[in-house]
């Protein structure tokens, strides 16, 4: 057997070695996408196993009643005795106790078996985050449970998740646009030769939009309503057909309930500023790469994953600005974890991308 045959070979035992053993059944090994918006899991074998909200429900003990769709359905309906947080803010652990219950809480949910117990943790992190907020993730992922915790950084996430292959010597642009951040960043050979992360995302639309009712229509909306009116109305460029929606809110005057009506116009300006921010560090980042890595995005475009990549019209305004073509990933909203997913997989194959 030639020697390159012989290695090669060697190197895919190694990899199936990595993939499973004889006791895997004792164990569950898992991919997490700990997102500011929303926590996906993805379980050795299985794809993703849940994709709930990154919201806990707390009793006055502090105990957690409700995590993920459920904690979501109390969020801003709750009287004294709970209260919902969200744990993570602009894509870093912002309340350290609360984020293990939620990891905890969501591990439980997708547990197999009662007495399994996690072995392998794969987190994705913002890559613009500090080791100690790195730490951070770590000791979250270990009090959880998990007995060997592996952090890849998102971008590089989301571009294995879209299929890209990351380890050729070509470049590749990723925006990733999530609730709290904006990851923008060139990878090539399995490594981010540049990358940006910007403390907005699609929470700051939402806020945006509720600041927008506040000032024109003296109407005070809460955060679902907010992210419900971006759903359908908001755009980042004129529409064919432009929408229009009746909203509910509390009226700032006289405090009763009132319906105010909204186009699909009134929220592309409140919310242009923000858009306009993303797309700048768009063009930003790519003044920064390496004029070779420059030549592959013109032939190759920039891809965009996240749930901000589902804002109408962005790819549109991207393109206008940049002049490049401009990729929505398939089901942006699960490229991270689903990357994420991959390096659990296979860890041996993705090493080097490891942080
Ligand atoms: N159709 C849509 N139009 C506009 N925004 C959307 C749409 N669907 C989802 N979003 C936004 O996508 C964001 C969530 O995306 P995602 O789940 O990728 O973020 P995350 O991973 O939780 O956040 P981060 O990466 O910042 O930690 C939310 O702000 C949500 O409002």
């Amino acid at each position: 057997m030639p020697q390159s045959e012989a290695t090669s070979k060697q190197a895919e035992t190694t990899r199936n070695n990595s993939k499973g053993g004889l006791f895997d059944w004792l164990y569950t090994d898992i991919a997490i996408d700990l997102g500011t918006a929303n926590t996906l899991i993805h379980s050795r074998n299985h794809g993703i196993v849940l994709n709930e909200p990154s919201i806990v429900a707390l009793n006055t003990e502090n105990q957690a009643v409700a995590i993920g769709h459920e904690a979501r359905l109390m969020h801003e309906k709750t009287h004294q005795k709970i209260r919902t947080v969200r744990p993570l803010r602009d894509g870093v652990i912002a309340d350290f106790e609360v984020a293990e219950h939620m990891i905890r809480g969501m591990i439980k949910k997708v547990k197999v078996r009662w007495y399994s117990s996690t072995r392998k943790m794969v987190v994705c992190v913002p890559s613009g985050i500090t080791e100690v907020e790195k730490r951070a993730v770590r000791d979250s992922a270990e009090h959880a449970g998990a007995k060997e915790v592996y952090l890849v950084d998102e971008p590089m996430a989301a571009a294995i998740g879209i299929g890209l292959d990351v380890h050729e010597p070509v470049g590749n642009m990723i925006v990733d646009i999530g609730g709290g951040t904006t990851e923008i960043a060139v990878i090539a050979l399995s490594g981010i030769v540049y990358s940006q992360s910007v403390r907005l995302g699609g929470d700051e639309l939402n806020e945006d939009i509720i600041n927008y009712f506040r000032r024109n229509h003296n109407l005070l909306i809460g955060e679902r309503t907010a992210e419900q009116v971006k759903h359908i109305l908001g755009s980042a460029t004129p529409l064919d057909e432009e929408l229009e929606l009746s909203v509910k809110g509390r009226d700032l005057v006289n405090g009763v309930p009132r319906t105010r009506i909204v186009t699909s116009k009134d929220i592309r300006e409140a919310i242009s500023e923000s858009v306009n921010t993303i797309v700048e560090s768009v063009t930003k980042s790519l003044e920064q790469t390496p004029p070779e890595l420059s030549a592959d995005i013109l032939d190759r475009g920039i891809f965009l994953t996240g749930g901000g990549a589902l804002l109408k019209n962005l790819d549109k305004l991207i393109t206008e600005t940049t002049d490049l073509p401009v990729h929505i990933a398939e089901d942006p909203l699960t490229a991270v974890v689903r990357g994420t997913g991959k390096v659990l997989e296979d860890l041996e194959y993705y090493r080097a991308i490891l942080t």
